[in-house]
């Protein structure tokens, strides 16, 4: 299972790759933009904080194959490292994905049906993202499609993981898990919301009482 931070904001990755057991960052131009900072210069900034391996997918922005395909490898030669480059899976995203296959690895984004990752998949896309929360937000089953496009990956044994993404609650992300996701990318907020539960804090709480009744503030190495 991969765990990644759906973040381009330099405190929250430094402050969730210290803290959580994190495989890389995720980003789209939105939440770049919400950076507002030079595009090329805070990729960079982020793939010196995560190092060379760790995954980094940056998302183009041009609509036509060719121009896709020019802009995944300005990115790959600026940015370098594991990176995977996210591709919408309009026509013209599937075509360009076909064209990137054995260059450079893609992840095929604004996934909402099965259908549309089944054809990303057998295009050579590396991950599809499929968007949990705005499936959900438009009365349909994010954790359903979810479901379904892990059981064709695995009918046809394509290569491609899943990492879903567009999470508004830990419900929504337990649901991918338990579907067989292999990879979740998550915030800021959500990576916390993922650890805390009240009991958890009140047993603290708790043990330290419990241990302050007896020893005062003795620690437990001197
Ligand atoms: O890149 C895709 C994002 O994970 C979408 O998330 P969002 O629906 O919270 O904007």
């Amino acid at each position: 299972m991969l765990l990644l931070m759906d973040t381009a904001n330099i405190k929250e990755i430094k402050q969730s790759i210290e803290m959580y057991p994190i495989d890389g960052v995720t980003t789209n131009p939105s939440i770049i933009a919400k950076e507002k900072r030079d595009f090329i210069e805070l990729l960079k900034e982020i793939r010196d904080i995560i190092g060379y391996d760790k995954m980094l997918h940056v998302q183009v922005i041009s609509q036509k194959a060719d121009e896709i395909v020019e802009e995944a490898k300005y990115i790959n030669k600026e940015i370098g490292g594991n990176l995977y480059i996210k591709i919408p899976v309009i026509p013209e995203g599937i075509k360009a994905i076909k064209m990137l296959k054995g260059e450079i690895k893609t992840t095929a984004t604004a996934v909402f049906t099965p259908q549309q990752a089944l054809i990303a998949a057998k295009s050579g896309a590396d991950f599809v993202a499929p968007y949990v929360n705005r499936l959900d937000n438009i009365s349909a089953n994010g954790i359903k499609v979810v479901s379904n496009i892990v059981k064709l990956i695995n009918i046809y044994n394509f290569n491609t993981k899943v990492i879903a993404a567009s999470f508004k609650n830990v419900e929504q992300i337990y649901g991918v898990c338990m579907a067989g996701a292999h990879a979740i990318t998550v915030n800021y907020d959500m990576i916390n919301q993922m650890i805390f539960h009240p009991m958890t804090d009140w047993s603290v709480l708790q043990f330290v009482k419990d241990w302050e009744n007896f020893y005062g503030n003795k620690k437990i190495r001197t």
